[in-house]
């Protein structure tokens, strides 16, 4: 365990880091975080005694640093430094075994079984095996970062001080020696402070965050209590975002810089959409903002290019993920640029509506031949099945997050509205219909102009969704309704 207790300390008289306290548990990994020059260095630099405390106090496992000899001292810690000097005329093999210095009476004089261990193991798990003969300045950057990192897991120490371990390293390389040393830390209670510039791999792997400010402690604690976008943009005087990670519940952070567009997000209508035999196609000038279920790049993403795509009611529903993508494979299409939706309704039926002067434009395939009344659907073992009603809303303007998603619900309300307006029924159970069995929905805006936070009924993006989806699937429907 490592408790810090209100040091100050620095290069001179005057202290550059001041009143840092914080403690990490054993098998727990810190983050330390902040601006260049913030301190982080120097801060690992006193913790480690390279540096002398000008007030305060460093414990491991409840002894002050002072009070263990320098071998006893490097027993317990071991420092990767961010820069490294020392051993380049050594071999990866002999830079590593460097690390067991403070296991030895005299140098080398004893090299023992558990010592010879300790290197074989540092080697693998830092992947330097391989190269174990090769002299240190022949190796790439991030080779030599990983026998650095090697050398310190040879000391067998139980509180690792690493400043910037991932320097050098490419994204495989980062993921192995963190996922090693989180390993590490949670079956052999290694205790770990580590410096890093990237948030988001700090946010990834630690448990706790220190972010410092101009010497001083300016936030501990997790994560998502540390990374905050005020506290981030505040500290280090840059615009950013937080979201969510994909998989883990941890934040991310990513940059908002000031590009300048060059109109790049030109203003979309009508004749942004083309019809053919096989699908109804929108194609924009530049990327829209785009929150969808489609079948094809569902979620949350920027696409120019939308596909309501007519297929066969027999289509194998199955294989959808595979079908489509030999279908985008095959076509002039760029998968990473395309939202896709499947139709049992041809192409020609789409009914598409533009509303406040282009403010929302709406495109509505209407088959309704699977209505269902969601709310008695589990009254039924229903096989999905095509047939569906699928919404297009494009918007000329700027949406937060919060509005993309009231406009789904705006748009599935008024969507729901029109089926019940028309009287379409669920035949399972009689009941008015509040959708069909697999609706898709996709809401894109240009995101030019001022922001809309919002995009509820009680707004006016709100308003003219809800008209618009309302009259564009009653149209669908009745247009259906005429084609028996
Ligand atoms: N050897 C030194 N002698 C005198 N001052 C130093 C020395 N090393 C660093 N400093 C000063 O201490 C301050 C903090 O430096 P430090 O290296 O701890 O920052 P850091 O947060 O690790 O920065 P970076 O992100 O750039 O690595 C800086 O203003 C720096 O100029």
């Amino acid at each position: 365990m490592l408790k810090v207790e209100r040091i100050s300390g620095g290069y001179g008289s005057t202290p550059i880091i001041q009143d840092v306290s914080f403690t990490v548990p054993k098998g727990k990994i810190v983050g330390i975080l902040g601006p260049n020059g913030s301190g982080k260095s120097t801060l690992l630099k006193v913790i480690s005694g390279v540096l002398p405390a000008m007030g305060g106090r460093v414990l491991i496992d409840d002894k002050a640093i002072g009070t263990y000899s320098t071998k006893e001292l490097a027993k317990k810690m071991a420092v990767l430094p961010q820069l490294h000097a020392n051993a380049f005329s050594n071999s990866v093999r002999d830079a590593v075994s460097l690390g067991r210095y403070p296991h030895q009476s005299s140098f080398f004089s004893s090299w023992s079984k558990q010592d010879e261990q300790a290197v074989q193991i540092a080697m693998q798990q830092t992947g330097v095996q391989h190269y174990e003969h090769d002299y240190l300045e022949y190796l790439s950057g991030g080779e030599q970062q990983r026998t650095f990192i090697a050398q310190a897991l040879a000391q067998s120490a139980s509180l690792l001080l690493l400043d910037e371990p991932t320097n050098h390293l490419d994204i495989a390389h980062q993921q192995q020696i963190l996922d090693m040393i989180r390993k590490e830390a949670l079956e052999c209670e290694l205790t770990v402070v580590s410096v890093f510039h990237d948030m988001n791999l700090a946010a990834l792997y630690c448990d706790e965050l220190l972010l410092m400010e101009k010497g001083q402690v300016k936030a501990f604690g997790k994560p998502h209590e540390v990374l905050l976008e005020t506290q981030i943009a505040d500290v280090y005087g840059a615009r950013v975002a937080t979201y969510a990670h994909p998989e883990l519940p941890k934040p991310q952070v990513t940059q908002l810089p000031k590009l300048t567009q060059q109109n790049l997000f030109a203003t979309v209508t009508l004749d942004h959409f083309k019809i053919t035999d096989e699908y109804v196609q929108f194609q924009a000038d530049a990327p829209l903002k785009v929150v969808s279920s489609a079948v094809y790049n569902a979620g949350m993403g920027w696409y120019t290019t939308f596909i309501n795509r007519t297929v066969e009611p027999t289509y194998p529903i199955e294989n959808v993920k595979e079908e489509t993508r030999a279908f985008l494979a095959s076509s002039e299409f760029v998968p990473t640029n395309t939202v896709m939706m499947l139709t049992a309704i041809a192409a020609q039926n789409v009914i598409i509506e533009s509303y406040a002067d282009g403010l929302v434009i709406v495109a509505v395939t209407a088959g309704i031949r699977n209505a269902v009344d969601a709310t008695r659907t589990y009254e039924e073992e229903q096989l999905p099945h095509i047939g569906t009603i699928n919404t297009w809303v494009i918007i000329n303007g700027k949406l937060s997050d919060e509005a993309f998603y009231q406009a789904m619900i705006t748009a599935t309300e008024a969507k729901t509205k029109a089926l019940a307006e028309e009287n379409i029924r669920d035949a399972r159970t009689g009941t008015i219909a509040t959708g069909t069995s697999t609706d898709s929905l996709l809401i894109a805006a240009t995101q030019m102009g001022e922001e809309m936070p919002y995009a509820g009924p009680i707004t006016t993006v709100g308003k003219w969704i809800g008209r618009g989806v309302f009259e564009s699937t009653t149209k669908a429907i009745v247009e259906y309704k005429k084609r028996g």
